[in-house]
């Protein structure tokens, strides 16, 4: 269990992290979702005791990391792939992990095991790795310990296809072993399809939390047309609100009402559907569209 209660950050004037609360509870994984500079990995440096937060806490199963007695046997923590010492081998970085943590040599083989990596790039330099193989090992760095919990900042990251899928069901089935997993990712697909809470940053701010499916129920209608103007404007002259996604507008009324004023209006639909069936992407826009660099407006 990680539990989030009131954590700020603050650089200056500029509050990179402002007054946000949430669990990441146990059996399940949770997605760490905002757009870029939001705040994401801010929050999990302060979780991990990397960062000192200005106010609020941050406590893993119970206590701040730095009162965990060996911390690395209850939390794995995977935050810069890059961040290991780019002249030592995959195989010595995981020993000296394992020797500090009072773990056998053996533990080392079994991770590369889990991870994939063979013996061969267990002995490479990690500068000849590839992004891809750097998360790898990051992440049987981060199990090393069999720990309860995991906190992965842009774990898929790099990661191939089968990469992606490979650590979906070591994530699925690490949190269905009654694990917590707190993960965040800019593929949003990536989140759809493995967590079962999301957690939504903006500008510092909790924008959304809670289940999957109850936020993706949550987010409305989606549509397309052949003439979006027209269509926004038709809603409008309903009374309804409409964001501008890409190529598409969200309401938050049926699809059928929607239907309805197209139809009224001789309007083509070539897309209509609850917003969960057009997935994470719209709802991330929609709720970030304040905070996002390029405006969600296309
Ligand atoms: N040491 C620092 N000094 C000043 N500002 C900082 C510092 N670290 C982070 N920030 C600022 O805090 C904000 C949040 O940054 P953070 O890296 O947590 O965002 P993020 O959500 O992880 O972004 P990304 O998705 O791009 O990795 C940004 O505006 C960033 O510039």
């Amino acid at each position: 269990m990680i539990t989030v209660n009131q954590l700020t950050k603050r650089y200056g004037q500029h509050a990179a992290v402002d007054a946000v609360t949430f669990d990441a509870k146990p059996g399940r994984v949770t997605g760490f979702l905002g757009p870029n500079g939001a705040g994401k990995s801010t929050c999990m440096r302060m979780m991990c005791g990397l960062t000192p937060p200005t106010s609020g806490t941050a406590t893993i199963l119970g206590r701040s990391y730095a009162d965990l007695p060996n911390p690395g046997r209850h939390v794995g923590v995977l935050l810069d792939a890059q961040a290991q010492h780019a002249g030592r081998t995959g195989r010595e970085i995981l020993t000296l992990g394992a020797l500090t943590l009072g773990l056998p040599r053996t533990r080392v083989d079994e991770l590369l095991e889990v991870v994939g990596l063979t013996q061969v790039e267990a002995k490479r330099r990690l500068r000849d790795y590839s992004l891809g193989m750097r998360q790898r090992l990051g992440i049987a760095h981060a199990l090393l310990g069999d720990p309860q919990v995991l906190v992965l900042d842009e774990p898929a990251n790099g990661l191939d296809p089968a990469g992606i899928r490979w650590m979906r069901s070591l994530l699925r089935g690490f949190a269905d072993q009654g694990g917590t997993v707190l993960l965040s990712s800019h593929l949003l697909h990536e989140i759809q399809v493995i967590a079962d809470d999301l957690v939504v940053i903006g500008r510092g701010r909790i924008v959304a939390e809670g289940a999957k499916d109850d936020l993706l129920a949550a987010a409305g209608t989606t549509v397309r047309s052949t003439d979006n103007a027209r269509l926004a404007k038709a809603l409008q002259d309903n009374g309804i609100d409409v964001t501008q996604g890409f190529g598409s507008l969200s309401v938050q009324v049926t699809p059928e009402r929607v239907g309805r004023i197209a139809l009224e209006h001789q309007i083509v639909l070539t897309e209509l559907g609850s917003t969960s069936s057009t997935g994470l992407e719209e709802m991330f826009l929609q709720l970030t569209a304040a905070d996002a660099r390029e405006g969600a407006a296309a």
